[in-house]
C-alpha cells in the first residue's frame, strides 16, 4: 500500500508563473508513517491534496499501490483524510458521523446496515469511546472529537491516511496523547500515513521519517536521527529546533571561532576556510574563565539551567547541566557541531570533539 510521487509540478490556478510544487518526488513505502514539515506556504497541503486527488497538477505522476492514480477520483484512491477544521456534523450522532462515508455510498456498493453498525462499533472501540455512539458531537471534548473524525476517515477501510494538521486545535497535553494513540492505531491497522504538521516535535515523536519542504521543494527526506545528525542545510537544522550559530575559520584541522569566548576544537579532514558551526543549546559546556563572557541564569528547562551568555555582540542562550552562579564569567566548549560552508554541510555532528 505504497504512495510514490514522481516529479510533480503544480502551478497556481490562473498564474502559471507561480510554482506551488516544483518537481516533487517522494516514495512512501507500505506501512510507513511519514511527517511532512516545513514553514507556512512551503506546499505541504498542496502536496497532500494532489495525493488525495483533490487538485490537478501540470506534470508528474502519483502512483498508489503501483497503479497510476492520475485519472482516479479521490474516492477510488482508497485514502482517508482528516483536516484540521474537518468539523463533525452537529446534527448527527457520533455513530452516524462515523458511518457517513458508508451511508452515502451507492446502494450497490454500500454494505448492509448490520455490517455498517458492526463496523461503527468496532471503530468506537478502536477510538476508546465504546459507549458514545448515541451522543451528539457537542458533548465531546476536543480530543474525543478528533478521534471521531479519525474514525470517520477510517470507516471505509482506507489503507492510506492523509492528515493535515489534525491536532492543531488541541491543547498540548491532549495533543500528545492523541498522537501517541494515532501512532499505535497506524501500527495496529497497518496503515500508510502521511501527516502534515507545523510542530517539529510532534513530527520527530510520531513518524519514521520526516520530509522537510521549503518553497515547493523537498529539502530533505530522512529519519529523525539522520536529520538531527546531518541536516542538509542550516534551514533544516533551524527548523527542527533551537539552534546556536558560531562563525569561524578552519585552519590546519582546527576550528577557530570568531567569538573570543568560544574554545577552538579540532575538525580533522575539513579544508581550511570560513565555516559556520551549528549546535543545539545543550551541546555546549561552560568552564570558568577570567575575563570570559558574562553568564546569567535565566530559567530552567528539563532540569538544565538555562543560561544567557553575553558574547559582546549578541547573547546566546545555552542549556547547562552544571549549576551556575549568576554573573559568572565563562568560556564555551562546543561538544558537537554540524559544519556548513556555502549553505551545505561539510561535516556532520560529531561528539567528543572538545
Ligand atoms: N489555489 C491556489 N491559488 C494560488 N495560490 C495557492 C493556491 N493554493 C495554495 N497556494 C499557494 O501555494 C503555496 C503553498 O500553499 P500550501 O497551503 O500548500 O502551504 P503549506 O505548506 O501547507 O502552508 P501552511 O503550513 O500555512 O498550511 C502558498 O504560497 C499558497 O499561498
Amino acid at each position: 500500500m505504497s504512495v510514490r510521487i514522481e516529479n510533480l509540478v503544480r502551478t497556481a490556478p490562473g498564474n502559471a508563473s507561480k510554482v506551488l510544487l516544483d518537481g516533487v518526488s517522494l516514495d512512501v513505502p507500505d506501512g510507513s508513517f511519514m511527517a511532512l514539515v516545513g514553514p507556512s506556504g512551503a506546499g505541504k497541503t498542496t502536496l497532500l491534496r494532489a495525493i488525495a486527488g483533490l487538485d490537478a497538477f501540470q506534470s508528474g505522476s502519483v502512483v498508489i499501490d503501483e497503479r497510476d492514480a492520475t485519472g482516479l477520483s479521490a474516492r477510488d484512491r482508497n485514502i482517508g483524510f482528516v483536516f484540521q477544521n474537518y468539523a463533525l456534523f452537529r446534527n448527527m450522532t457520533v455513530a452516524r458521523n462515523i458511518s457517513f462515508g458508508l451511508d452515502v455510498m451507492s446502494r450497490s456498493q454500500r454494505p448492509p446496515q448490520a455490517e455498517i453498525d458492526r463496523r461503527v462499533q468496532e471503530l468506537l472501540d478502536l477510538i476508546h469511546l465504546p459507549d458514545m455512539g448515541g451522543v451528539w458531537p457537542q458533548r465531546l471534548s476536543g480530543g474525543q472529537r478528533q478521534r471521531v473524525a479519525l474514525a470517520r476517515a477510517l470507516a471505509t477501510r482506507p489503507r492510506h491516511l492523509l492528515l493535515d494538521e489534525p491536532f492543531g486545535a488541541l491543547d498540548p497535553v491532549v495533543r500528545r496523547s492523541v498522537r501517541e494513540w494515532l501512532r499505535a492505531l497506524h501500527d495496529q491497522l497497518g496503515l500508510t500515513t502521511i501527516l502534515v504538521t507545523h510542530d517539529h516535535e510532534e513530527a520527530l515523536d510520531v513518524s519514521d521519517r520526516l520530509v522537510v519542504m521549503q518553497d515547493g521543494r523537498i529539502v530533505q527526506d530522512a529519519g529523525p536521527d539522520a536529520l538531527e545528525a546531518r541536516p542538509a542545510t542550516p534551514f533544516v537544522m533551524e527548523f527542527l529546533g533551537e539552534t546556536l550559530k558560531f562563525a569561524g575559520q578552519v585552519s590546519g584541522g582546527m576550528f577557530i571561532p570568531a567569538d573570543p569566548h568560544v574554545a577552538r576544537f579540532s575538525v580533522p579532514g575539513v579544508a581550511d576556510g570560513e565555516i559556520i558551526a551549528l549546535i543545539r543549546p545543550h551541546e555546549v559546556r561552560i568552564t570558568s574563565a577570567v575575563n570570559g563572557a558574562p553568564a546569567r541564569k535565566v530559567g530552567l528547562r528539563y532540569g538544565f539551567a538555562r543560561l544567557a551568555v553575553d558574547m559582546g555582540d549578541r547573547v546566546v542562550d545555552i542549556l547547562s547541566a552544571t549549576p551556575w552562579d549568576v554573573g559568572e564569567s565563562v568560556e564555551l566548549h562546543i561538544d558537537a557541531a554540524r559544519l556548513f560552508r556555502n549553505g551545505r554541510m561539510v561535516e556532520e555532528r560529531c561528539d567528543g570533539w572538545a
